[in-house]
């Protein structure tokens, strides 16, 4: 479908009041909408339902379905004209947009002091804290904002979110929670936080590769019983927009028994998006965290899609098309570096892993350079 026909077809459906998604996976130039039929809210039960998943940070809610048997799916190839007038938009947000209640800093240090005091009486070995923030839009038509974040992210997983009775949700997430593509399955451990400064070649603090080690601990261990052939990659230093983090990619074969239901029922929240203990922590945020992260921190994506996937190896004639094989492809993210659209505002979250060694300022400024990332893409 050509680019025009594919947004106009969505926005027929956001003007409809109809759900959808629309979204574009990492490295990649197509851009795929579901979108749902009636407006009914869907749920998954078990997990092994087929469409898009969109579940929130706390995992004793519902976790939100658009079914693929209750939806059209349109898909569009076709490069996006790239966006004239960046820095003129982002001077606009800066001059004068952004809410930034007069006592955020104050307030988000306190936070981060209360963590550190927890982990410091050995509550918690790391809690990962975060804020909001409320910017004036001067549109509340969130499609020239996803073609703004499709524009400026291109190795991110981007979308738009849509539910009338839900919300209206986008971002542009480095981090994926997991893919699964028969049996073989793969995740990342991603955390640590620097500015990015036009080199991957940085030098990284006690303090970050410990906060990144938690998560890859966190996963090893939740995740070595469902699987075998397990493997772990070398921690790498990765680029997300303005920032760059620390990575290691985990990589094994789900064994036939697993359930995926349990699979994410052990994962999520991971610590690098809530901390170890996987309980206290969450009890901690829920707690002491002035608002409700919703589908912030949550995951959302792909569930059980059936896709045709070539023989790896061989030549790519005719023949070997014959043995392109059905598989099963789940891909989910983690919900970060997002914001919900509210009549004209935009809320936006960015949080942090606070460990014994974090310093409350540096972290403050982490979150300010977090939300740099989704204040770029606002008009
Ligand atoms: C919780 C967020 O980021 C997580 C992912 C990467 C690095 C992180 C960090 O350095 O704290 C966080 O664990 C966020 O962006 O709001």
């Amino acid at each position: 479908m050509a680019l025009d026909s594919f947004f106009k077809r969505i926005e027929a459906h956001y003007s409809a009041q109809l759900p959808f998604v629309s979204y574009r996976k990492p490295n990649s130039l197509k851009l795929n909408a579901i979108l749902q039929n009636t407006d009914e809210i869907y749920v998954t039960t078990d997990f092994k339902e087929k469409g898009f998943v969109f579940s929130p940070f706390d995992d004793n809610d519902d976790t939100i379905l658009t079914p693929i048997e209750f939806s059209t799916l349109i898909t569009c190839s076709e490069e996006l004209p790239s966006i004239e007038n960046q820095e003129e938009e982002e001077k606009n947000i800066q001059n004068g947009s952004v809410l930034i209640a007069p006592d955020a800093r104050f307030h988000h240090l306190d936070l981060i002091k209360k963590g550190i005091v927890a982990i410091k009486d050995k509550t918690l070995d790391k809690v990962v804290l975060s804020r909001q923030e409320t910017v004036r839009l001067s549109t509340s038509n969130p499609i020239p904002i996803l073609k703004n974040l499709l524009n400026t992210y291109a190795s991110a997983f981007v979308y738009c979110w849509y539910h009338p009775k839900i919300g209206l949700w986008l971002g542009a997430t480095p981090e994926t929670l997991l893919k699964i593509e028969g049996k073989r399955f793969s995740m990342m451990a991603l955390a640590g936080t620097q500015d990015y400064k036009g080199t991957l070649d940085v030098k990284w603090e006690e303090k970050e590769r410990q906060e990144q080690q938690f998560v890859t601990d966190f996963i090893v261990q939740h995740l070595k019983p469902s699987v075998e052939q397990f493997r772990l990659s070398a921690v790498e230093t990765v680029k997300a927009g303005n920032l760059v983090h620390l990575k290691t990619m985990i990589t094994a074969e789900l064994k036939p028994e697993t359930l995926l239901r349990h699979v994410i029922s052990d994962l999520h929240p991971t610590p690098a998006v809530c901390g170890v203990p996987k309980n206290k922590s969450k009890q901690f945020i829920l707690k002491h965290e002035p608002y409700n992260r919703e589908f912030y921190t949550g995951f959302l994506g792909e569930l059980n899609l059936d896709i045709s996937v070539s023989p790896r190896s061989g030549r790519r004639n005719v023949e070997n098309r014959a043995y392109a094989m059905k598989k099963r492809s789940t891909q989910l993210y983690v919900n970060l570096r997002c914001m919900q659209l509210k009549n004209d505002t935009a809320i936006l979250y960015m949080g942090g892993g606070i460990t014994k060694d974090s310093n409350p300022e540096q972290e403050w400024q982490e979150t300010v350079s977090k939300s740099m990332v989704i204040k770029n893409a606002l008009l």
